[in-house]
């Protein structure tokens, strides 16, 4: 898999979301389906997704001790997805049981990756709130470093931290990096944000982008301007 953006499909119904996918005549975007889609309409829509050709990543954010964990991703192996996601990178034990539990009976599985520190986080509500007093990009590092050490495929963070996990975890370990704005957009409830250009100079694998594309006037120029600055 090579550098790409991933459209974050936030919507409430599938009615949404596949008239928002029939905009895109030309290309056939990677996308995302997240705890918004998924709980509304179930797997079904990612079936119907990946029949339309889409690369899918499955944004669930699994987080609970190591046996429901892997339970539920021996569940969401049947599903044909390209990756999945832990929230967060916490205990070997529950990485561990995620990558056996996701492993399918043939030895194929979908990339697993975890998230580290949430894009709508900053250093001064991870202290406040999470009473985490370290500094972000070295709590980004720790649960890369954990996710590596279990077996996992790479980590979600923000894309400035992207640099820094490839250069302590190599540069196939996959950095997949919300919090992306363009540089006339709104951040939203986003808190470490880079541009798409910005991304792609800091060595993100992929961004995920949202609202910036799926609210825009024309959701097809705003997507193949992303494109444009983070692939060239
Ligand atoms: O796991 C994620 O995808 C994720 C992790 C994170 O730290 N920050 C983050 O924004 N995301 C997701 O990335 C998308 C970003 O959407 P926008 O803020 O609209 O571009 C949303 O679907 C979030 O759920």
């Amino acid at each position: 898999m090579g550098k790409d953006v991933i459209v974050a499909l936030d919507f409430d119904s599938k009615e949404k979301t596949l008239a928002f996918l029939d905009r895109f005549t030309e290309e056939k975007p990677f996308v995302k389906i997240g705890m918004e889609l998924f709980y509304a309409e179930g797997p079904s829509i990612v079936r119907e997704i990946r029949a339309r050709g889409h690369k899918i990543f499955l944004d669930l954010k699994l987080h609970d001790i190591p046996n429901t964990v892997k339970k539920a991703m021996a569940a969401l192996s049947a599903l044909d997805v390209d990756i999945v996601n832990l929230h967060a990178a916490g205990t070997a034990a529950m990485m561990t049981a995620a990558l056996e539990g996701l492993t399918r009976p043939d030895g194929t599985r979908p990339l697993l990756i975890a998230v580290t520190q949430l894009t709508s986080t900053d250093q001064e509500s991870m202290e406040r709130e999470l009473l985490i007093h370290v500094p972000m990009e070295k709590v980004v590092l720790h649960y890369a470093e954990n996710a590596a050490a279990a077996g996992l495929d790479g980590v979600v963070c923000s894309p400035m931290e992207a640099g820094v996990v490839h250069e302590r975890c190599g540069k196939d370990f996959l950095t997949v990096t919300p919090g992306v704005r363009f540089a006339d957009g709104d951040a939203g409830d986003q808190k470490r944000v880079t541009t798409p250009a910005k991304a792609k100079e800091l060595g993100s694998d992929y961004i995920v982008v949202g609202r910036p594309i799926t609210q825009a006037e024309d959701p097809v120029a705003a997507y193949r301007r992303c494109r444009e600055e983070f692939v060239g």
